[in-house]
């Protein structure tokens, strides 16, 4: 099953409906006939720049962020808890809520233009869909709190010696070979293996982790910090676009 996020002219920035056709996706992905998912977006600009700020920005409170966090963090733990690989072809930048998505899927074939990071401490919050908690599993530590805490995006050849990017994608066939590799092996393997993943996860409280980066998440949303440079982003949107 393939997922496109389709709104490249706000560079696929995640609203309520892309939320609600993600959960559609974890549905449709328990199909016994489903081998793998394939998460991307149109364009090749951005794979996914976040929450969309022109909706988020109405949440003011902690109570009103929480819902939204929560909402977006849960279908993001379902689709790294999927019993078959997930594969994150990103086609471009992944920031914030971008790359937390990015993160929870188990491969990452990241396009050479494409760069990417946890953006989030520009705006004065922290990760909130459990992609904090998801980089903090896949990568080595100090890297991991790295790219948490410098805010700031990396082109593709650093996100592979992070070992965040599983591979550089330099044109089509690249993509086209990585999967024809997976397809050599049987199915069950794939799901048996991730289903040790599922265990693990399951052992290490791993949701519980995510929902504790929710919590946290949600305390900073609140606070004038995080509305002052969600303001900033869109009146320099509105300087530049004055009919939007
Ligand atoms: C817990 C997760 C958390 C949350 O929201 O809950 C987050 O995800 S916080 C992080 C939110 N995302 C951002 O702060 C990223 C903002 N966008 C960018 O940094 C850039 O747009 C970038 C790097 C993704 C792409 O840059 P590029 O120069 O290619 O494009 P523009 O910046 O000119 O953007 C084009 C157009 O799209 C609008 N836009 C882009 N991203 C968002 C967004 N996340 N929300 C709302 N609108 C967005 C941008 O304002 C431009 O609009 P226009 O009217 O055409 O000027």
């Amino acid at each position: 099953m393939t997922f496109t996020i389709d709104r490249p002219e706000i560079r696929n920035a995640i609203n309520n409906e892309v939320t609600a056709g993600l959960e559609e996706l974890v549905e449709g992905a328990q199909h016994p006939s489903v081998r793998m998912v394939i998460i991307t977006a149109s364009g090749k600009q951005a794979f996914c720049s976040g929450g969309d700020l022109s909706v988020f920005h109405a949440l003011r409170t902690e109570q009103q962020s929480y819902r939204m966090l929560k909402r977006m963090s849960d279908v993001l733990y379902s689709i790294k808890t999927l019993p078959v690989p997930v594969v994150a072809v990103v086609n471009g930048a992944a920031v914030g809520g971008g790359c937390e998505i990015a993160t929870a899927c188990d491969y990452r074939l990241v396009w050479d233009h494409a760069k990417c990071g946890f953006i989030q401490g520009t705006l004065a919050i922290t990760s909130g869909w459990g992609g904090g908690t998801y980089l903090l599993e896949t990568l080595q530590h100090d890297q991991a709190l790295k790219m948490l805490s410098e805010a700031k995006v990396y082109p593709a050849n650093e996100l592979k010696d992070f070992g965040w990017a599983t591979i550089i994608v330099q044109e089509d066939q690249d993509i086209k070979a990585f999967f024809e590799r997976m397809k050599t092996i049987h199915p069950d393997v794939h799901r048996a293996y991730k289903e040790m993943a599922i265990r693990k996860w399951q052992k290490t409280d791993l949701q519980e982790r995510v929902e504790q980066e929710v919590r946290r998440c949600a305390v900073l949303w609140e606070r004038d910090a995080h509305h002052e440079a969600v303001d900033r982003f869109l009146n320099k949107t509105k300087k530049r676009n004055p009919s939007s």
